[in-house]
């Protein structure tokens, strides 16, 4: 077994800590799964990104089970799926099983769906399963200012992570200004803007990565990380997964990360949080 790669850990507020780069699963096919992580262990990764509505949580678990690591060397999210936010606890617990753990590091609400109402009831019972030691974190996904300031006033418990789309064409500044002023750290899904735009062949970006000898890939992960935002690129390539590790041994300078944040557009590739009503 390879040893991990030199990836950094960061804090989260409620005093643990996260690596900052991962790989993620959406759209990894069932079957391909388990051989998929079992590589991202294998090369070093650590962190891995599920979640129930993937369909892959047995396989992630057989394959962190396969490899020998030892638990506390792991970090594994997974969410809650929307038609489960009032069965949160039995869901939770679902997942356990498919993961084969006893616990696990992050525990997302995966969509805020207000057109329901039904968010805060489970972040309460996300809360329970916390106190109960099954999740060392929990935390939300796609959530917008509204909601999470819901949550925060109605509990008083700040969610660890927002799990959201961003990408340089998709920069959601507002949102990722309110997150730091509550000490929520970002995890940017999408990272890559899951590789359906023109960003990797535009002058610039291409400009930068050929200065450092990276690619374009590489040059957008370091920019998000150089951010302090935690990424878990999806991709089923053994080599892309090292390439997309090779971000800690280079720095992008002000003018360079300026031409990325230039790219903002606006630009989303899934959906809007705000009407996203999917069950
Ligand atoms: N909370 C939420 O609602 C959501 C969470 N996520 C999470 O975020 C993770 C990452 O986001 P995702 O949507 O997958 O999108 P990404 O931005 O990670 O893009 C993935 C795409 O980029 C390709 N790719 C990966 N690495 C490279 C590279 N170095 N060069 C060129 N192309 C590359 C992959 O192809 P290939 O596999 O062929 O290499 C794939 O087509 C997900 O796997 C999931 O864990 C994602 C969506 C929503
Ligand atoms: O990948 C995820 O985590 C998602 O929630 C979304 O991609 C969503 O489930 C979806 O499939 C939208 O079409």
């Amino acid at each position: 077994m390879m040893s991990a790669l030199p990836i950094p850990n960061l804090p989260l507020s409620n005093g643990t800590a996260i690596p900052q780069l991962g790989a993620g699963v959406f759209l990894v096919e069932p079957g391909e799964a388990e051989g998929v992580v079992a590589t991202a262990l294998e090369v070093g990764y650590r962190h891995i990104d599920t979640a129930s509505v993937y369909g892959n949580e047995a396989e992630v678990g057989r394959a962190v089970a396969r490899s020998g690591i030892a638990r506390d060397e792991l970090f594994i999210t997974t969410k809650l799926w929307n038609s489960d936010q009032t069965r949160a606890a039995d869901a939770f617990a679902e997942s356990l099983d498919r993961l084969a753990l006893d616990r696990v590091d992050l525990y997302l609400i995966h969509w805020p769906q207000p057109m329901f109402g039904e968010a805060l009831g489970a972040w309460k019972s996300l809360i329970e399963i916390a106190e109960s030691g099954r999740a060392s974190a929990i935390g939300v996904s796609n959530f917008e200012i509204a909601d999470l300031q819901q949550l925060m006033d109605e509990t008083g418990v700040v969610p660890a992570v927002n799990q959201i789309e961003l990408h340089p064409l998709h920069q959601r500044r507002e949102l990722v200004e309110f997150c730091t002023q509550h000490g929520i750290a970002i995890e940017a899904w999408g990272p890559l803007a899951q590789g359906k735009s023109d960003l990797f062949e535009r002058p610039e970006l291409l400009e930068i990565a050929q200065k450092h000898g990276k690619s374009p890939a590489q040059v957008v992960l370091r920019w998000h990380v150089q951010q302090d935002r935690i990424v878990f690129p999806k991709t089923v390539r053994r080599e892309r997964m090292i390439e997309n590790a090779e971000l800690f041994d280079f720095a992008l300078d002000a003018d360079e990360l300026a031409a990325i944040d230039a790219y903002e557009a606006g630009t989303n590739f899934g959906p809007d949080p705000r009407t996203f009503d999917a069950r």
